[in-house]
């Protein structure tokens, strides 16, 4: 693909550009290590470094032209730079241009949200795919285009990727495109100049204060999203949610909400709730699905609602529905030959963990004993660890604090403040075991028929992360190697 600098630059507001030559461009590239002889380089400021630092390098490996907040020192007469305010915003221009603006050939659904989003805009997809749409999707578990799978490793890719896997949906003859948006994204403006037909607000609790710092500019950076809709689309939030009603402040685009437990524009009502799902009331309608917890007859409802925002027929809609089966490492149950059942649950916040020990102790007899196994991830918000074991503690019968993907920092230091949340008298409920296989084949080991086990954190995760390296590592697998041997 080629497109001439001229085209890339196409509505960018910027300050001054230097040079008048006008070279065919072959891709626009935001790391100086990935810049080939027909780059374009942006120069961002990121968290770490800022990518001004790196100009000098791009040129050195053959950038055509530089767009920049700050001009290099020396004389570079073979370059084009175009100075701007904001780098972030021009690349986002400069993508939309070189991929020929697909978000606006698609209709485009962001889902935000501390958690749900990828439970959400999973089964929207689903949805679109059982109703005979063409879709694409991008969420954490992976990307798709159509039924194509390409592997991911952000929640929501960076504006370049974004744009380009856009274009190759509408190649694909694409109608939809639903999409996971990241709190990290809208701050580093990975979503920038797409164009949204909707947006989903799922909830927002304690997560990534670490990057955010307080919890109001979280929430600031969440409804940011919203501000940016425009007035064709529509905002559709959680009423349930105490700052649901939030998102709506500033939005141009039709204020729309779904609840369990108020009058909204889209309402649901839970029947039954059992182990193996629950029976679902909307609209009037009632229909078993094999979804287990309010949070997912929420997330149920918010589908439904997209759904309906999208033009898409009631009945058929419902229908389609009551097909949809439950997500990867999302309440992924495994039960034993003796009869003790386990789950897997990528709850890794405390509400998630609260809402999902919730959803078993709803549907759990008293004689069931609940054995939750989790642990916190490294590099990450250290004030959700005492917070989350406080929640395990609280809703379990008995606890096993482990590793989760403790990356650069020490295993037990994590289970240290984890067990700062933990009150001496209840301590007696906690078991610390740092190899997390141990510490499933104990949880394994200890439960009863009929009892339930829970591995929380890490959900479809094939991996676990030590000191930078990963070795392979499956919640899933290694329940179903110890429920075997029962
Ligand atoms: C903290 C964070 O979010 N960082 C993201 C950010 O990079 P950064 O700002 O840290 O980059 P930096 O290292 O400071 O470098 C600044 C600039 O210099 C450039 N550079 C750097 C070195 C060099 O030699 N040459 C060069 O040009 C870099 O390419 C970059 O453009 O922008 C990059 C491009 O979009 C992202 O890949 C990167 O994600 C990192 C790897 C990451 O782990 N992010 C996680 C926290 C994340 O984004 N998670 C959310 C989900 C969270 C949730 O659960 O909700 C997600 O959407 O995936
Ligand atoms: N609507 C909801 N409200 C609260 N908790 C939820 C909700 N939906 C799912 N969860 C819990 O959160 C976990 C993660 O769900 P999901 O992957 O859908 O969220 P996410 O927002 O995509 O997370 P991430 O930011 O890590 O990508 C689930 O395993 C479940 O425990
Ligand atoms: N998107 C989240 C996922 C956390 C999952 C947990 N298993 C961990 O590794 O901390 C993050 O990157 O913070
Ligand atoms: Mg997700």
């Amino acid at each position: 693909m080629q497109k001439r600098l001229s085209e890339c630059i196409k509505g960018i507001d910027y300050i001054e550009k230097i040079g008048n030559a006008d070279p065919f461009i072959e891709d626009i590239v935001f790391d100086s290590r990935a810049v080939g002889p027909h780059s374009v380089f942006v120069a961002v400021r990121g968290t770490h470094v800022d990518g001004h630092e790196f100009v000098q390098d791009a040129i050195a490996d053959g950038a055509l032209a530089v767009i920049c907040e700050q001009l290099p020192v020396g004389n570079h007469p073979n370059v084009v730079f175009v100075k701007v305010t904001d780098s972030h915003k021009a690349m986002a221009q400069a993508a939309a241009n070189f991929y020929d603006d697909p978000s606006s050939k698609l209709k485009l659904v962001g889902v935000t949200g501390t958690n749900g989003k990828t439970t959400i805009a999973t089964l929207l997809y689903n949805t679109a795919r059982l109703l005979g749409f063409k879709a694409g999707l991008c969420s954490t578990l992976a990307n798709y285009i159509n039924d194509k799978k390409l592997e991911t490793t952000h929640t929501t890719p960076d504006v370049v990727t974004l744009n380009k896997l856009m274009s190759e949906m509408v190649d694909a003859g694409c109608d939809y495109c639903f999409m996971e948006v990241s709190s990290h994204a809208v701050h580093q403006g990975r979503v920038e100049g797409l164009d949204f037909k909707g947006g989903i607000f799922s909830n927002i609790s304690h997560d990534h204060l670490d990057y955010h710092k307080t919890f109001d500019e979280y929430i600031r950076v969440k409804k940011k999203f919203f501000d940016d809709l425009p007035d064709d689309a529509f905002a559709l939030v959680n009423a349930d949610d105490k700052h649901g009603r939030v998102m709506h402040q500033n939005t141009k685009a039709s204020h729309k909400t779904y609840s369990l437990r108020e009058v909204a524009s889209y309402r649901a009502r839970i029947v039954e709730g059992l182990f193996e799902g629950m029976q679902l009331s909307i609209e009037g309608e009632e229909f078993w699905t094999p979804f287990v917890g309010r949070f997912n007859a929420s997330n149920l409802i918010a589908v439904y609602g997209a759904g309906r925002e999208l033009g898409w027929d009631k009945k058929e809609l419902l229908v389609a529905m009551s097909q949809l089966k439950s997500v990867g490492g999302r309440f992924e149950t495994v039960r034993s030959k003796s009869g003790v059942t386990g789950v897997v649950d990528y709850a890794h916040t405390p509400d998630a963990l609260k809402n999902v020990l919730e959803a078993i102790n709803n549907i759990r007899r008293p004689e069931q004993t609940l054995i939750t196994v989790v642990g916190a991830g490294g590099n990450r918000d250290t004030a959700k660890r005492p917070v989350m074991a406080a929640e395990a503690v609280k809703n379990s019968s008995k606890v096993i604090l482990t590793s989760d993907n403790p990356r650069d920092e020490e295993p037990q230091i994590i289970i240290d403040q984890m067990m700062e949340g933990i009150q001496f008298a209840e301590r007696i409920k906690v078991l610390t075991i740092l190899d997390r296989r141990e510490a499933i084949r104990t949880a394994c080991t200890l439960a009863q028929p009929g009892d339930i086990v829970l591995v929380a954190g890490k959900g479809h995760e094939t991996y676990q992360e030590v000191k930078g390296q990963r070795s392979h590592f499956d919640d899933r697998e290694i329940i179903r190697e110890f429920f075997d041997q029962q």
